[in-house]
């Protein structure tokens, strides 16, 4: 049972009784940009901190639908690069997250078989911040279930320009020729090295661009928008974007 204020019932969350699931044809790799979190406190007349606490406790419902339908990979953009930006206090706060995140549900994770890593720079992250998602990482590492992958600290632009800055470092040494270079190797200079890319990406409260998210990966993904906010997301909304994965062909740049 997440931990959801019953107060903010009244969610205007997208139900469709008839949206079913089907056992087959699962995405395999779903990213989520949980936006909408500061306009649903907004709207509420609550401060911008009270969108992202509830919207942290959604996290873990969505957590635990990926894991019933067998989703394999969960990447979730908790925090960019341009985050830095916002005032100080909401930095603070939104730093302290992670730590309150799994000091609520890690057991819970574990008992899920749920395994937690990163992407982005995690050496610019707060130390308060890195030992906690640490501690989790070690804990969770033998489990084999659903990867629950939080992008903090990350940037698509950036992860590329890293990556090929790498690529020049190891032509140099003559570790790797222009001959060996792909896309598949490139691949392997992302964070994301060893992951699928992801099949379906969801976007919330009715934004609809990446904001410096995946650029390489979600090449041939299918997006999925909803304007419905994080904070109102829900195993509802989460299946009707499963099912409307489902109901399209994926052509990979085919006809
Ligand atoms: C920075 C940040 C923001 C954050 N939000 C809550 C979800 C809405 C979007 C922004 C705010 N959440 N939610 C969970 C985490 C987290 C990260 C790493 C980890 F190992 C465990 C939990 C988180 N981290």
């Amino acid at each position: 049972m997440s931990m959801r204020l019953p107060f903010f019932k009244n969610k205007q969350e997208e139900t469709d009784d008839s949206c079913t699931v089907e056992t087959t044809n699962i995405p395999k790799h779903v990213a989520i940009i949980m936006d909408g979190n500061g306009r649903w406190a907004k709207k509420r007349g609550l401060p911008r901190i009270a969108g992202h606490k509830e919207g942290m406790n959604v996290v873990k419902e969505i957590v635990r639908s990926a894991t019933h339908y067998k989703v394999e990979i969960l990447t979730l953009y908790a925090f960019s690069t341009e985050n830095w930006k916002r005032p100080k206090s909401e930095v603070e706060f939104l730093m302290k997250l992670p730590k309150e995140f799994l000091h609520t549900y890690l057991p819970e994770l574990i008992e899920e078989n749920v395994r937690i890593d990163t992407i982005g720079e995690f050496d610019g992250l707060p130390l308060h911040t890195k030992e906690a998602i640490q501690y989790a990482k070690e804990q969770t590492k033998d489990n084999d279930g659903l990867l629950l992958n939080f992008a903090l600290n990350y940037g698509s632009r950036f992860e590329i320009m890293r990556a090929i800055k790498q690529v020049y470092t190891d032509m140099q040494k003559e570790d790797l020729s222009i001959d060996q270079f792909d896309e598949e190797v490139f691949s392997k200079y992302l964070y994301t090295n060893g992951l699928s890319d992801p099949d379906l990406l969801i976007r919330t409260s009715g934004e609809q661009r990446l904001s410096n998210f995946l650029l390489w990966q979600l090449a041939y993904a299918e997006f999925w928008f909803t304007d419905v906010l994080w904070p109102d997301f829900s195993e509802e909304v989460f299946k009707r974007a499963l099912h409307d994965y489902q109901q399209r062909k994926r052509r990979y740049g085919g006809i």
